[in-house]
């Protein structure tokens, strides 16, 4: 296999890239941040390596979920606090109710770039580049506003470090402390069909919280009460900024994408021989991969050969997203094979890009019953094959926004119009991920 560098990349077959008219100004821009302070520090992304060798194993459950795409202009301290709210929130539910470790990795602090199905938008005849995500043009249906700008990657990088120093304050800062939680998960659902639900289990914590005071446990010295872990990811699709963050570690010589601690290649952009393959394979970040529903199993083998060579825990999460109606018949052949050949990989769910559909009043929407079937068919394939369910991805925000159908709200296509913001796909609102949470929290229990 030739030579890695965080540039050989460029010398590969690329998709869903934008392209920018001067060249000179992208140079700059990539050199401005190439000298710009890394994101995350590799220890720390050494960390979730780690915990996800232990999904891999059998040991813990992956919660992935965030926002579709993240927005300059929604870009404010509540935005991103009760989204941290709603990750903590279930990850709560699956913990307790689950009985099961769970690692959280936000969909946030980068998620800025988006593949899309055309690289046209027509609207009442008028055809313009279609948005790419605000890293790459901007959302407005105007000519200036769809042409690629190489500044929105500085832009993204100051926003993106904001974001992730804020989420570093509410996990470590007291917000994320279990009594805390506790308590302001309580005003939270309150509105919630699931209430009573909730009530109870929040209930069961605080008695769990009093009796361990009561043994002497002392739990101010106890930083999992106090403290939580979150980690950032998103789809690592414009490699020009990615490559500007990629940095040696001093520590370890290893090259690690110091943009986010886990990053993903999505669906469309995982060919064997294309330049995101190439650029993934050199850094020694904990990965993943989508599978959509047409992959095969030689494929699958080839894939996984090419990301994890040493067959090492946690390196790789392979992200199935095959629609609710397809994956009962092509997952289970996959966990067969990949099981046989003793791949070691954390599988996960993303019950959310094969469920996507155009609703009668003409918004993009998935409906929440789905959603959900994939999801159950996801454990089910797995109790099957004898292997583990390992995560869930989700597209979901602490909005209350009416994006997706179905839920204890009975969202209906009538109703999508009352709050439909997203910039790309639709997401599952606090409410119904509160829902999710407790139903997938059983099947993680059964599990
Ligand atoms: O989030 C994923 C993709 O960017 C999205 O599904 C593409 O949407 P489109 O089909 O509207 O381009
Ligand atoms: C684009 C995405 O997904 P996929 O690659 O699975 O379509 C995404 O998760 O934002």
């Amino acid at each position: 296999m030739s030579h890695w560098q965080p540039d050989s990349w460029r010398s590969k077959p690329i998709l869903q890239q934008p392209t920018y008219e001067d060249k000179q100004h992208l140079k700059q821009v990539e050199d401005t941040l190439g000298g710009y302070p890394p994101l995350v520090f590799a220890a720390e992304t050494r960390a979730l390596y780690k915990q996800l060798g232990d999904v891999a194993e059998g040991k813990g459950f992956l919660l992935q979920g965030g926002d579709c795409a993240e927005s300059f202009d929604e870009f404010n301290a509540p935005k991103i606090r009760d989204t941290f709210k709603v990750i903590l929130q279930m990850a709560i539910v699956l913990t307790y109710a689950g009985r099961c470790p769970v690692i959280k990795v936000a969909r946030m602090a980068g998620q800025y770039a988006k593949p899309r199905s055309g690289d046209f938008e027509t609207i009442d005849g008028v055809s313009l580049p279609s948005y790419r995500g605000d890293i790459i043009n901007s959302f407005e249906f105007t000519e200036a506003s769809r042409r690629p700008d190489p500044q929105r990657m500085i832009e993204a990088y100051h926003r993106g470090a904001s974001t992730l120093n804020l989420l570093r304050a509410f996990a470590q800062g007291g917000l994320a402390d279990l009594h805390e939680v506790n308590r302001w998960n309580m005003a939270f659902v309150e509105n919630n069909p699931l209430k009573d639900r909730y009530h109870d289990l929040a209930t069961r914590i605080q008695d769990s919280l009093e009796f361990m005071k009561v043994m002497g446990i002392n739990s101010t010295n106890t930083p999992t009460l106090h403290e939580t872990s979150l980690y950032t990811s998103h789809e690592a699709l414009l490699l020009n900024y990615e490559q500007a963050l990629t940095r040696v570690d001093t520590l370890t010589g290893n090259w690690y994408n110091c943009s986010a601690h886990m990053l993903w290649i999505g669906e469309r952009t995982r060919q064997l021989d294309h330049a995101h393959l190439e650029f993934f394979r050199g850094i020694h970040n904990p990965i993943g991969v989508k599978v959509g529903p047409t992959m095969q199993e030689d494929e699958l083998i080839q894939l996984i050969d090419a990301l994890n060579p040493n067959n090492d825990a946690g390196r790789l999460t392979l992200i199935t997203r095959m629609g609710a109606d397809k994956l009962e018949h092509n997952l289970p052949k996959l966990l067969r094979r990949v099981k046989q050949e003793g791949r070691k990989v954390v599988w996960s769910s993303d019950p959310m890009h094969g469920n996507t559909f155009k609703a009668s009043s003409g918004y993009k929407t998935r409906n929440f019953d789905a959603i959900l079937r994939e999801i159950q068919q996801f454990f089910a394939a797995h109790k099957s094959e004898g292997t583990h369910a390992g995560g869930i991805h989700l597209e979901m925000t602490g909005q209350h926004v009416t994006e997706c159908t179905g839920g204890a709200y009975k969202i209906s296509d009538d109703d999508l119009a009352l709050a439909y913001k997203t910039q790309c796909d639709p997401r599952l609102n606090a409410d119904q991920v509160l829902e999710m949470a407790f139903l997938v929290a059983d099947h993680l229990r059964d599990a």
